[in-house]
């Protein structure tokens, strides 16, 4: 939590005005018991109308005054806590775009949502409430403590016995409730897991007629928060009952005793009704105070959440300094002669977490203008070569190289714009069709989107939309059908004229014909452009200049369809089961 403290000193003047107003109120409300002990002492007692009306007056005043201050405090805890908010959460958020897809898989999108969105508002609160009440509770139970013992010493031991008291109720209820806080969190992520699942699966939840079974997981998943929020509650709930008993018994006792003092003469009526307001402020204070311990415990595990995101250091270093304004031709241009455009050199790789490689000892050259098509079953580690060339992940052993250069060698900005991207699900943005192709190429022209749509077999669908290159595309291009969508994303990675085209199983969608005419318009218009095409149908890489067979994670064949046919049973398999 106290890490997260360094944001607040934006806020030093909030920070400032704002406790020392609300300690002014504090004051007045604590100097209001003595009026009022004034006005029976002397202006009822003297049937003095003017005196009552005069004090009267004070303790409006009073009261006016406080809730200037008031307001003013509640002014500075609104700006401070929103603006701590605002400002953590944009760092939040530049710090999660830095993760690579290591500490993505980590952390899961459900936590990260949920640390952005309800751990980042807990924290809000609870710099509101430091700058509205951590310094006004205390200040208010010492000072009403200290007013009391003014008035009467001997009193006042009812408070030093009622005070401790309802510590020791708050302290027990504290220490039960606290852990439940803690575990409802964790909770309230699987909820949103659920949610998010259910919501965005809800296609195929409806196609499998599941919806009775997605809503008893996310009753499950909810019943289990209410259970929690119901154990805290019962805890909680004795709260209340327990600290009004106690003030009220204290309340008699001061009564009583009071009383006694009243008929000795040492304490007026008025100084009883003083007490017995005093008494009532000490214990008001201490639930408040109970519920600033509730909030700063919920704030504290939300803070240990934060500081885990803003403490985890990117695994993908960027050693290199950034040139990504050269071109792609420029970038590749290592001074080394005689290198493959691409090298894999006994490349293994485990996901992050796991112990089994996902690639192993591959050792794989691709040179420049070549089509390479990968193919292999499912699992067999397709997409996974493909993501260690970006850099998305750094392999486990080995190296993979850029005409003899170590891709750890290029800034991660330099080396992501050598190569065009088409991922295996089609993700678009909301935004209209144009603004998603200068996605990758901000400055695109017209012509250039008119261009790149065209090669990815775009052309036609997206001219006889009634808005053309202008439709909307709305959550993340529900309007477009599966194939259209694949095709506006490989117009996305093509506008820039890549130097390295990788299609992850990109025409999985497509239509034959369709496959076929792009795999042409591929050929014909990027001449200058090395393509790899990630595929499980053997007919849109038979063609390639090199096919690359995986087999769970290993290389089982390198070569030309006609002597993989031949030579390699895996790939003859592949194909033997695509034309049966
Ligand atoms: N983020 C991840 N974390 C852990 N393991 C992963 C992750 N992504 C993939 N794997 C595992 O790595 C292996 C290779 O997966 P990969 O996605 O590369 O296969 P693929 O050949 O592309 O499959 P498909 O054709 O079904 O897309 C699989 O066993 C998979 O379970």
């Amino acid at each position: 939590m106290f890490k997260l403290a360094r944001y607040l000193r934006y806020f030093k003047k909030e920070v400032i005005i704002g406790p020392f107003f609300k300690l002014l109120e504090a004051v007045f409300e604590l100097i209001v018991p003595l009026v009022m002990a004034s006005i029976i002492d002397i202006g009822i007692k003297n049937k003095d109308t003017a005196y009552v009306l005069q004090r009267g007056g004070i303790i409006l005043l009073l009261g006016f005054m406080g809730l200037v201050f008031a307001l003013i405090c509640q002014y500075c805890a609104a700006r401070a806590s929103q603006g701590f908010g605002t400002m953590v959460r944009n760092d939040l958020y530049a710090h999660i775009n830095s993760f690579s897809h290591a500490e993505l898989d980590l952390f899961g999108t459900d936590t990260l949502i949920n640390v952005l969105t309800n751990d980042l508002n807990q924290m809000q609160l609870a710099v509101a409430m430091l700058i509205r009440l951590v310094v006004r509770v205390p200040f208010l139970i010492i000072g009403a403590i200290v007013m009391s013992m003014i008035l009467d010493l001997k009193l006042s031991v009812i408070f030093l016995i009622v005070a401790p008291l309802v510590s020791a109720v708050l302290y027990l209820i504290m220490k039960k409730s606290v852990p439940f806080y803690k575990a409802r969190q964790k909770k309230l992520d699987k909820v949103s897991l659920i949610t998010r699942e259910s919501l965005s699966g809800a296609r195929v939840i409806r196609a499998f007629s599941k919806q009775e079974h997605e809503i008893e997981r996310f009753k499950r998943a909810n019943d289990e928060v209410a259970d929690i929020a119901i154990s805290v509650g019962k805890i909680s709930a004795f709260l209340n009952p327990a600290t009004f008993a106690i003030l009220n018994i204290a309340i008699l006792t001061i009564l009583w005793f009071g009383g006694i003092r009243v008929n000795e003469g040492s304490l007026t009526q008025g100084e009883v009704v003083a007490f017995t307001n005093y008494i009532t402020q000490i214990s008001l204070a201490l639930v408040v105070f109970a519920n600033l311990v509730v909030i700063f415990t919920k704030a504290a595990a939300s803070a240990a959440r934060i500081n885990n995101v803003f403490e985890t250091v990117p695994t993908l270093t960027d050693k290199a300094g950034d040139r990504s304004n050269l071109s792609s031709e420029e970038l590749t241009d290592t001074g080394l002669d005689g290198y493959p455009l691409i090298s894999f050199e006994n490349v293994s790789f485990a996901y992050p977490g796991t112990d089994k490689y996902a690639l192993e000892d591959i050792n794989i050259d691709i040179n420049e203008g070549e089509i390479v098509g990968i193919i292999g079953g499912t699992g067999s580690g397709k997409s996974t070569l493909v993501n260690l060339l970006p850099r998305f992940y750094d392999v486990s052993k080995g190296v993979i190289k850029i005409k003899g250069k170590p891709v750890q060698d290029f800034s991660i900005d330099s080396l992501r714009k050598i190569f065009g991207l088409v991922p295996q699900k089609a993700v678009l943005f909301s935004g209209s069709i144009s603004d998603n192709i200068r996605y990758y190429k901000e400055d695109a022209t017209m012509e250039e989107i008119k261009w790149a749509i065209e090669i990815a077999q775009a052309k036609d669908f997206v001219e006889r939309l009634p808005n053309g290159y202008d439709t909307i595309i709305r959550q993340g291009g529900k309007n477009l059908s599966g194939g259209q969508r694949q095709r506006i994303t490989i117009a996305r990675a093509l506008v820039r004229n890549p130097k390295i085209l990788i299609l992850d199983d990109s025409f999985s969608a497509l239509d034959y014909a369709t496959d076929a005419n792009l795999r042409e318009a591929l050929k014909k218009n990027l001449k200058n452009t090395t393509v790899i095409m990630v595929s499980q149908r053997a007919n849109t890489i038979k063609n390639a200049d090199k096919i690359i067979v995986l087999d769970d994670g290993k290389v089982a064949g390198i070569g030309k369809h006609e002597d993989l046919y031949r030579s390699c049973h895996v790939y003859k398999e592949i194909c033997d089961s695509q034309i049966s």
